[in-house]
């Protein structure tokens, strides 16, 4: 129906979804396309000619890519040609969103050609670690550790994905650390991790998938993951926070010990951005961070004050590493530019990301990917991986869940913190173990996960001999369930139902769970969880304040 006097066509629905036209994107060598596609939109993008690379990872040619929810950037060295469509799934996509199409090629809402960006730099770093890498091949030494740390949205994320694409291409094994309990990595957000990569990272995926996410073209990961189910490493002073780093750092320290290609090759450390934003305790934290990774070369990115503080404080001063006197190690800090590409996101779009890989955890990526199906025997049709989790009721008095009381800086009348009831109060410690140690490690301890081998059981924590006998603001949660269950996670940990509460810190997660509904009546509370059969009876951390409620996951 033509509207009058203006001889416009009102937009019928069928043109209000139709899909965009493919548009060609010439990009010169050294220029990278940056595009930013909402959740519930997809994009597709084929490499037609040329090389490219997003975030350090090559596309391969004639492969399309499809993405959501994500703002990158693809970069190429030589020049290329890509291509780019909308994908055409009706009015609703596969996860039932309407899809929110922007006005940039393909549906992107945002996209555009930079002809400057600090890739350069960026390689120059790589290659001074390869360096690095070279020299402590064969000496005894150990390969660089290297820290990101910047503000928020500097693009360290992005940095850590280049330097370590970059190391996997020319056979380096990099051990990848995430201290941003915001977003997980490889892992659901919530967790610090550590993953020693040796094959490629996945471009739609950004760090990849790991096997608890199912079948995957690229080879999965195996992440080492402790919780911390807190949005802020700052929350209670940090004193929850630093006592997972030194878990985690000890376990990294174990495998560069026992694994000589991760050792030669050395970690990246990526940060939150909080760290960086000089509040009060974020320098004690990355002192701590520098000290038990033995660090050895700080990159700042975006920020002038903290590189100045950071040369001020660590430029050119021995290692905390155990052979920095005998191979003279000693700590550089290095600058390196912004990306003018990097984007602020909001936090409709951080909570999207966070339900979307907790999501993703639970029911496998609903998003048609052909790059999946060309490892198919039907190379024509698409494939998503689809999972299907087990709901199971249980009594909620069997569990041993824990909760962190902490007064956290962003909401002081958080949980009923009560000091006198943490720590070595009686009722938090397994019952007759008055003498009791928390670091002993329980003889039936399951195995570390097989992507960190190096984690030693016996081996005595640095911050042991510290915090064994200080509190530990972890709390054991009595029925009846708490209504406030529902719709959030629950981490079960290596460790058993008895643990000390130290012990449940300091223990290594095999899983979530998501908690569906709550009966708090009955006593039963109705768990998804990854796979079927019964429970193991392991201690479990509740994750009530991060990353909190996620609804609607169960319909
Ligand atoms: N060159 C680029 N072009 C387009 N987008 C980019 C570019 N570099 C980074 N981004 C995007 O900008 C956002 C912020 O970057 P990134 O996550 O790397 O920053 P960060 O410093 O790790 O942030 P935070 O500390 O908040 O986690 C991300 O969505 C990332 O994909």
């Amino acid at each position: 129906m033509s509207l009058p006097g203006l001889e416009l066509t009102q937009p019928s629905e069928e043109r209000q979804f139709a899909v965009a036209p493919p548009s060609q994107i010439a990009l010169k060598a050294g220029c990278e396309w940056r595009f930013e596609v909402a959740f519930g939109h997809i994009v597709r993008v084929k490499l037609l000619n040329g090389t490219a690379e997003l975030f350090g990872t090559e596309l391969a040619e004639s492969q399309t890519y499809t993405f959501s929810g994500t703002k990158a950037a693809i970069f190429t060295w030589h020049g290329c040609e890509l291509e780019i469509s909308a994908l055409d799934t009706g009015t609703t996509t596969l996860d039932g969103v309407t899809p929110v199409a922007g006005h940039g090629a393909g549906g992107c809402q945002s996209e555009y050609i930079a002809e400057e960006t600090p890739m350069i730099e960026y390689s120059n770093m790589h290659f001074a670690l390869e360096s690095m890498r070279q020299e402590a091949q064969g000496s005894g030494k150990d390969g660089p550790r290297v820290l990101l740390l910047g503000p928020d949205n500097a693009g360290k994320t992005s940095l850590a994905k280049i330097l370590t694409a970059y190391a996997t291409k020319v056979g380096g094994q990099p051990l990848v650390v995430n201290l941003d309990p915001t977003e997980g990595m490889l892992s659901v957000p919530g967790t610090l991790t550590a993953t020693a990569f040796r094959t490629m990272l996945d471009i739609e995926d950004g760090w990849g998938s790991s096997p608890m996410s199912g079948p995957s073209p690229v080879p999965v990961k195996l992440p080492l993951v402790y919780s911390y189910p807190l949005p802020n490493p700052l929350d209670a002073e940090g004193s929850v926070y630093r006592p997972i780093v030194s878990r985690l750092a000890l376990s990294v320290t174990g495998r560069l010990a026992e694994d000589e290609e991760v050792r030669e090759t050395g970690i990246i450390v990526d940060t939150p951005g909080i760290l960086s934003s000089g509040k009060p305790g974020s320098l004690e934290l990355i002192n701590h961070i520098v000290t038990e990774f033995a660090i050895t070369t700080i990159i700042v990115l975006g920020s002038e004050r903290l590189y100045s503080t950071m040369v001020k404080q660590y430029d050119n001063k021995p290692s905390a590493s155990a052979s920095a006197t005998i191979f003279d190690e000693r700590i550089s800090v290095v600058k390196l530019s912004k990306s003018g590409g990097c984007v602020d996101r909001d936090a409709a779009f951080m909570k999207a990301t966070c339900e979307s890989q907790i999501r993703s955890y639970f029911f496998g990526n609903s998003i048609p990917s052909t790059a999946s199906a060309a490892f198919s025997l039907s190379a024509s049709s698409t494939s998503t991986v689809t999972l299907s989790p087990h709901a199971q009721v249980m009594d909620f008095a069997s569990l041993s869940v824990f909760n962190y009381v902490v007064v956290s800086i962003d909401d002081e009348d958080e949980d009923e913190y009560d000091p006198s009831t943490l720590g070595m109060g009686d009722s938090l410690l397994p019952t007759g173990t008055a003498d009791y140690t928390p670091y002993q490690q329980e003889p039936d301890r399951a195995a570390p996960l097989p992507g960190i081998i190096g984690l030693s059981n016996d081996a005595p924590n640095p911050s042991a001999s510290n915090t064994a006998f200080s509190n530990v603001p972890l709390k054991k949660v009595l029925p009846p369930a708490p209504s406030s269950l529902a719709n959030t996670l629950l981490a079960i940990t290596h460790v058993s139902t008895t643990a000390s509460p130290a012990e449940v810190r300091d223990a290594s997660i095999m899983g979530f769970l998501y908690v569906a509904d709550v009966d708090a009546e009955k006593g039963k509370i109705r768990v998804l969880a990854p796979v079927g059969g019964r429970l193991p009876p392991r201690a479990m951390i509740w994750a009530k304040r991060w990353p909190a409620e996620v609804v609607g996951l169960v319909g």
